[in-house]
């Protein structure tokens, strides 16, 4: 159905820089039908956005439909996954005392085996987009499996459900189990050029859904596969590319003696050609500094994952330190190394994962003179998580300027969020609002970081991609 004009009102917060948000009060932004902003205004009702900028815009007020967020709600935008498993959402929660390796072998193989069955992979593929919407993920990158009809399921499903998305064909043609890996670097580049095919014909402007070159790690490819993935990322230089990076240390071990020549993990890719400013890396944990200079150099972007690298004890992202070298970081939810779908717990990770980077070395001190600054640098804000979760995201996906903030020409990928507000009888009042409670005398700034540290999905009431209504709570 084709979209109306829209005129959303009221309070709208979103990141300026990366320690700062802007809080925009009795606001007004105007959103066309092809779902891109066209006005911002300020101190600007229902009445005023009428006289003043409809006519300006050659809008007539019948066919405009009005949301206002109600009292103490705000539009913010949509969250940016910038890394998660679609087909191992089964398995959120569900990994034991594993870590990475056997985590993959015990557990992650064999689901993604089983969603060659096409019913299985349209029950899971449709329950974590639903999912991951309803938590206000307005844009995700999947990986899916390795099998191509149903990763180009994946592609249609985002498309059909609203869903912003990068869809990656997984490519591994060694060191996996016989009953899950490409028989050679031949097939996988031909199911790979398979699964692009489709994406690109369905959404031939990639307005909604891009295809994204997927090479799942380096241990699960040869040689000949890397070559041929950089080759193909060469071909296509529109597309994205994805893959994992330094998240464990058997696994850096692993890299080490499968490529000896290369001299460093981020140099296997970089030999490549895998390593560019479109390249997605996941993790990054235990990067050196002349990786993360080579990073930086070539202009690839990492996926920050805390979540995942706390329950698979991968160890602690340096996410400032990363920062602090340009490296441009977003933030993932790695479903299901990580055990939410949810970006807001990822940010909340993101937090406390800077605070034990903090204390490294050092446990239990507060830190004095320039030990004490750098350990305070090294802690991220409530501001800084919110920014890698929507503009830092959007830039590490290839959408930046596009989505991840309010401006004007940008798309609108939104949420409006509520939190709980408490009544004089200490009764919470109105609709749902989860473990947040808000008493009313709280600023802005706090009521933003008691969403972050306590907010779900019960906070998001409703969600927009490209200016179209996606999920709404009941
Ligand atoms: O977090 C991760 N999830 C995966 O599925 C995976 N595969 C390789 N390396 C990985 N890391
Ligand atoms: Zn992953």
């Amino acid at each position: 159905m084709a979209l109306k004009n829209q005129l959303f009102l009221g309070s709208f917060v979103h990141c300026k820089a990366l320690d700062e948000l802007e809080y925009l009060h009795n606001a007004a932004i105007c959103v066309d039908q092809s779902g891109t902003i066209v006005a911002v205004e300020t101190e600007c009702d229902a009445v005023k956005a009428k006289e003043t900028v409809f006519p300006r815009l050659g809008w007539g007020d019948a066919e405009v439909e009005v949301v206002a967020a109600k009292e103490g709600q705000f539009f913010f935008p949509g969250f940016i996954d910038t890394h998660l498993h679609a087909s191992q959402y089964p398995n959120v929660g569900i990994f034991g005392k594993s870590t990475l390796l056997d985590w993959l072998n015990t557990y992650t193989f064999p689901l993604e085996a089983s969603l060659s069955d096409p019913a299985k992979a349209r029950q899971v593929y449709t329950r974590v987009i639903r999912k991951t919407l309803s938590h206000g993920t307005t844009c995700a990158a999947y990986y899916a499996t390795i099998d191509v009809p149903s990763t180009n399921l994946l592609a249609d499903l985002c498309l059909s459900l609203g869903q912003r998305a990068l869809v990656g064909r997984v490519c591994m043609d060694q060191l996996s189990p016989d009953y899950y890996r490409d028989t050679s670097a031949e097939t996988s580049i031909a199911a790979t050029r398979a699964s692009i095919a489709h994406i690109q014909a369905a959404d031939p402007a990639m307005s909604l859904v891009r295809p994204v070159i997927t090479p799942r790690f380096a241990p699960s490819c040869s040689a000949a596969l890397l070559r041929q993935l950089g080759a193909l990322a060469a071909e296509h230089p529109t597309l994205p590319i994805q893959t994992h990076i330094s998240e464990n240390a058997a696994e850096i071990a692993l890299v080490r003696s499968l490529f000896p020549e290369d001299a460093s993990y981020a140099a296997v890719y970089d030999a490549v050609g895998l390593l560019t400013p479109r390249t997605i890396l996941a993790h990054a944990v235990h990067l050196t500094a002349a990786e993360a200079d080579l990073v930086a150099a070539r202009g690839a972007k990492v996926s920050h994952c805390p979540c995942s690298n706390s329950a698979l004890a991968s160890g602690a992202a340096r996410v400032r330190w990363l920062l602090d070298r340009g490296v441009v970081c977003g933030l993932g939810t790695d479903v299901s190394g990580g055990y939410s779908a949810s970006v807001l717990a990822a940010a909340r990770q993101a937090v406390l994962v800077s605070r034990h980077v903090s204390l490294a070395g050092d446990e239990g001190g507060e830190g004095e003179g320039e030990r004490g600054r750098e350990r305070e640098r090294e802690r991220l804000s409530v501001e800084e998580v919110l920014f890698l979760a929507t503009k830092g995201g959007a830039e590490v996906v290839g959408l930046a300027g596009r989505v991840g903030g309010f401006g004007l020409g940008m798309e609108w990928d939104a949420q409006l969020v509520g939190l709980g507000r408490v009544d004089a009888a200490g009764e919470v009042e109105g609709p749902d609002g989860g473990d947040v409670d808000v008493f009313g005398w709280e600023s802005w700034p706090e009521r933003m970081a008691k969403w972050v540290y306590n907010g779900d999905d019960r906070n998001t009431k409703r969600v927009w991609v490209k200016g179209r209504s996606v999920h709404e709570r009941r």
